[in-house]
């Protein structure tokens, strides 16, 4: 039986139109925004799960809600069963640094730290003791294909590299979870390709629960178990990358795909209609 490790139950979170803007604008009248609307989903351990959806349709708030930097207006967030609603502040933090890693679309590396020191630094937070955190983040180093760059600076490198040190950042404490918040629009394409196919490698070695946010539904379908597409703060369909290709739910999944090569989706789905296993 497939497990889900988290679980979202009727989860709602609204914006008045006029928070951060000034007091007294005509923005005043209008009614909230409705950011997240209504979302019940489950996420399976060691699934790829990609978040696609318009700009404004919710997906970096629904992100946000999984490790609670962004609280629900209601509904329960459930991390392998327990609801984040009931965590005090320490075990929040305790929860976001061992569990559930974050990576960014800015990089957020720290310019005075080197780049052995940038990957090591969760654990030196966790109380590592620096031997065994040098080594554990030279490994880490290694599996990106960094560790010849491990004594230089985040700014000496390039994006592709600095997102490299990004993503071995968050994975050197082992999360159970990584959360990847349009980790690699940054970047050109041929560099983000390279990044797509290390996160796949990592994956296939260690199987991690990864929620992916993306604006681009080839990187969806390249990197997908399976693939929500938000509209207005709602899931409108989930469902693996051939699911949604062959039937999907409307106009508006499908101007998601419209000019990406979907043949290879097509071609299973049709495989799977006529081949039937011998034995
Ligand atoms: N702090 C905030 N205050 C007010 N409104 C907000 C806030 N954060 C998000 N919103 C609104 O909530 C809606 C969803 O925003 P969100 O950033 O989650 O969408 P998104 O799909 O991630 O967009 P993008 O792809 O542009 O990052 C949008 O209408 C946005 O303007």
């Amino acid at each position: 039986m497939t497990q889900s490790i988290i679980e979202l139950r009727r989860v709602f979170k609204s914006y008045s139109p006029s928070t951060g803007k000034k007091l007294f604008s005509r923005e005043e009248n209008k009614p909230p925004v409705n950011a997240l609307d209504d979302i019940s989903l489950q996420i399976t351990a060691g699934e790829i799960f990609v978040i696609v959806g318009l700009s404004g349709s919710g997906k970096s708030t629904l992100l946000r809600t999984l490790n609670f930097l962004i609280q629900p207006g209601s509904g329960d967030v459930l991390f392998q069963g327990q609801a984040l609603g009931s965590l005090n502040a320490r075990e929040m933090i305790e929860l976001r640094r061992s569990q559930i890693g974050m990576v960014f679309q800015s990089f957020a590396l720290f310019d005075e730290r080197t780049v052995l020191d940038n990957v090591a630094f969760g654990l030196e937070v966790s109380g590592v003791s620096r031997d065994e955190r040098h080594k554990r983040a030279h490994a880490m180093l290694e599996k990106v294909g960094l560790a010849h760059v491990a004594a230089q600076y985040p700014h000496q490198l390039s994006g592709g590299m600095q997102q490299r040190v990004g993503l071995a950042r968050a994975l050197v404490v082992n999360p159970a979870v990584l959360l990847m918040d349009e980790a690699f629009s940054a970047l050109d394409p041929i560099i983000r390709r390279d990044m797509q196919s290390l996160l796949l490698v990592l994956q296939a070695e260690q199987q991690r629960t990864v929620v992916f946010v993306t604006h681009d539904m080839e990187e969806a379908l390249r990197l997908g178990t399976r693939i929500a597409i938000m509209e207005e703060g709602k899931l409108v369909q989930v469902g693996t990358p051939e699911n949604i290709i062959n039937a999907p739910a409307s106009p508006y999944v499908r101007h998601f795909f419209s000019g990406v090569d979907t043949s290879r989706w097509q071609l299973a789905e049709s495989f799977a209609d006529v081949w039937q296993p011998t034995l």
